[in-house]
């Protein structure tokens, strides 16, 4: 079958091969994949395919797709191979977790040299994909920190960075649901890539059929991550606390799936008061936990509390609504109850939990607190959630300082 064109997926880990990959390749593109584990590259190339499974939410239907015929590269040993296909395809799409976004904006800043370089006149369209709020922001300034004063006109009329939502649950399956395929994908069937709604998109040819142009997606990710993931990260800190892995328990947890639809509670209305967005009702509330109830996908926890530290972050899940809620009078007593509940996360497998765990008990969980959720205590709203993020984890902690 002739391709429509070529798409090079930056990150080909859950999301890089489970939506972006399999979207891509569904509706008729040639696939490039390139990362930087090598280990994952060469597996990868050797295999020479890869399994999805899809499960539709709403129904539990599943439906299995395998993906072949893609091509991968090692960003590291295959540089210059890795640069010429920046340059050269139809789309740049990523999936990356924050920890890469220095990297791969230097690589699209080498990309905009090169460029410059050959004189070519070309349009390099850089679909963003990441949970972070602000990421074109981020990614735009990264690029042009890494480029020569020269070149920022070059990038300027050369590089278009947009914008898009990736937004599938996919995981790895675990040691229960292992086929023989090494690189395949548990996930659910979100078929549209939200994609920040631009001219140059417009103007374009042959526009994948998935993708969905909507206005505004810096809100579609404040909206996602500070109520959505907000939900996600609150019950699986809470439940992994009491033992349990997976979603679909930790929903029916009473503790788990009460606070996390408290803390979606506050979120939101931190948020809408903060965007002006309008009241949700009850249901759609309720609905936040319990989509998790669905016995068909059952999602690791692990997955979504990894890297506790960066969801500590100012402007990740947590503190972000938080934030919101203070400046408008909402006491964020549950997200905060929520956040807390990650300080006791412990998973040897996760180097920042085990970093964690390090020093709390060396800098003492007063210090932990400050310097991992960057709270000033000179600042009044940060030394307000200061207080109830400690408070809270000394309830949970369970000593009684007048018994020592
Ligand atoms: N997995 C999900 O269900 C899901 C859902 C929605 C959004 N997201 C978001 O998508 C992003 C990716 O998440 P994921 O679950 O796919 O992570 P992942 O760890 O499975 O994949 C990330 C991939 O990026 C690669 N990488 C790291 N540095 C790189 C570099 N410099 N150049 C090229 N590749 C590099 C890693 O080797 C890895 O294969 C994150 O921001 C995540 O929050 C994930
Ligand atoms: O990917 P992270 O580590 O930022 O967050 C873990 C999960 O909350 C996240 O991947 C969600 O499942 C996903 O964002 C759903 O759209």
């Amino acid at each position: 079958m002739d391709k429509k064109g070529c798409v090079l997926i930056i990150g080909a880990g859950r999301s890089g091969r489970g939506m972006l990959g399999e979207l891509f390749d569904r509706d008729g593109w040639q696939l490039i994949f390139a990362d930087n584990d090598t280990q994952l590259v060469e597996g990868l190339r050797k295999q020479n395919y890869y399994t999805v499974q899809m499960t539709d939410l709403s129904t539990n239907e599943n439906q299995e797709r395998r993906i072949e015929n893609f091509k991968v590269l090692d960003t590291v040993n295959d540089y210059d191979e890795y640069i010429d296909a920046i340059i050269n395809a139809d789309y740049v799409a990523t999936a990356l977790k924050p920890d890469a976004f220095k990297q791969v904006a230097k690589d699209l800043a080498a990309a905009v040299a090169r460029l410059a370089d050959l004189k070519l006149n070309k349009k390099v369209l850089v679909t963003l994909g990441a949970n972070y709020v602000g990421l074109y922001q981020t990614f735009d300034t990264l690029i042009r920190k890494a480029l020569d004063t020269e070149l920022i006109p070059v990038y300027e009329a050369s590089m278009c960075l947009i914008m898009s939502i990736v937004n599938r649950k996919n995981l790895l399956p675990d040691t229960a649901h292992k086929t023989e395929d090494q690189y395949r994908i548990i996930g659910d069937n979100k078929p549209v890539l939200r994609v920040e709604d631009l001219p140059v998109l417009r103007e374009k040819a042959e526009l994948p059929a998935f993708f969905r142009l909507e206005k505004n997606l810096d809100l579609a990710m404040v909206y996602k991550i500070w109520t959505g993931n907000l939900v996600q990260c609150s019950m699986a800190f809470v439940a992994l606390k009491d033992g349990i892995e997976y979603t679909n328990e930790a929903a029916h947890h009473p503790k788990a799936s009460l606070y996390a639809y408290y803390a979606a509670v506050e979120g939101y209305n931190g948020v809408a008061a903060e965007y002006h967005l309008p009241p949700r009702s009850d249901e759609e509330a309720k609905k936040t936990v319990t989509i998790f109830r669905n016995e068909e996908f059952q999602d690791s926890l692990h997955r979504i509390a990894r890297e506790p530290i960066r969801k500590f972050g100012r402007n990740d899940r947590f503190l972000g609504p938080a934030f919101c809620c203070i400046k408008h009078g909402i006491v964020p007593y549950y997200i905060t109850k929520c956040l807390a509940y990650g300080f006791f996360y412990y998973n040897e497998h996760d180097p920042q939990s085990v970093e964690l765990r390090r020093r709390i008990e060396n800098e003492g969980i007063e210090q932990v607190i400050q310097s991992c959720c960057s709270l000033h205590l000179e600042a009044e709203y940060d030394a307000i959630i200061y207080q109830l993020i400690l408070n809270a984890y000394y309830e949970i902690l369970g000593k009684n300082p007048l018994d020592e």
